[in-house]
């Protein structure tokens, strides 16, 4: 896409109120836990997940996974590459997947694959957006922040080649002729 432009779609405040319910219901969920383990997709999750761990009152763990599937693109590539595993061993632990953006679910799929072969205590999914138009891996977050079918969205920790992930909200690609 040559020209485009970026309209608000889910704002600062939006989000801020959003994020603030999940991290209650976050913490009363893991509120017997002694440990949760905050697992973030680098490098769409960084913003969202820097937000809602501080909402979290709870002994919180942090460790980052590298995947990547849109390269530069609007549609995934289909191969999803491990760049980078995470730094400890989840075995025995409850984990949570702290992830901006549910899409195709392919992304996901092979994580949880991956996660949940590593035979965790329990794990669980948390998506601040869950774009719902054009699944195709069976994926059920158990937190979702917000709900749309499609649209190409950025901000909020969400790129599109590489920009706007420092926005402060969440914004719709829109192609200008
Ligand atoms: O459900 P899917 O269709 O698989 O899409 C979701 C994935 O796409 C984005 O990652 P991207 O590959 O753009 O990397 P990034 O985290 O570095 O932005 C996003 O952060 C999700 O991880
Ligand atoms: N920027 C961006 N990246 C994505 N990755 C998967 N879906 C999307 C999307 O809607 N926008």
């Amino acid at each position: 896409m040559n020209n485009y432009e970026i309209e608000v779609f889910i704002s600062k405040d939006e989000i801020a109120e959003k994020v603030k319910k999940l991290g209650k219901i976050i913490t009363d969920e893991y509120k017997n836990t002694k440990e949760l383990v905050v697992i973030g997709l680098l490098r769409g999750s960084v913003i969202f997940l820097s937000d809602l761990v501080r909402e979290l009152d709870l002994p919180v763990s942090i460790d980052f996974m590298t995947v990547s599937s849109y390269g530069n693109e609007m549609e995934s590539t289909r191969e999803v590459k491990i760049i980078k595993d995470l730094d400890e061993n989840i075995m025995g632990k409850d984990v949570l997947i702290v992830e901006d953006i549910l899409d195709s679910g392919l992304t996901l799929k092979k994580v949880m694959g991956i996660l949940e072969s590593r035979s965790p205590n329990s794990l669980k999914l948390s998506v601040l957006l869950n774009k719902t138009g054009r699944r195709e891996a069976d994926i059920s977050p158990d937190y979702i922040g917000f709900e749309f079918e499609d649209g190409f969205v950025v901000g909020y920790g969400i790129d599109y080649a590489q920009k706007h992930r420092n926005l402060p909200y969440i914004g719709i690609v829109k192609e200008v002729k």
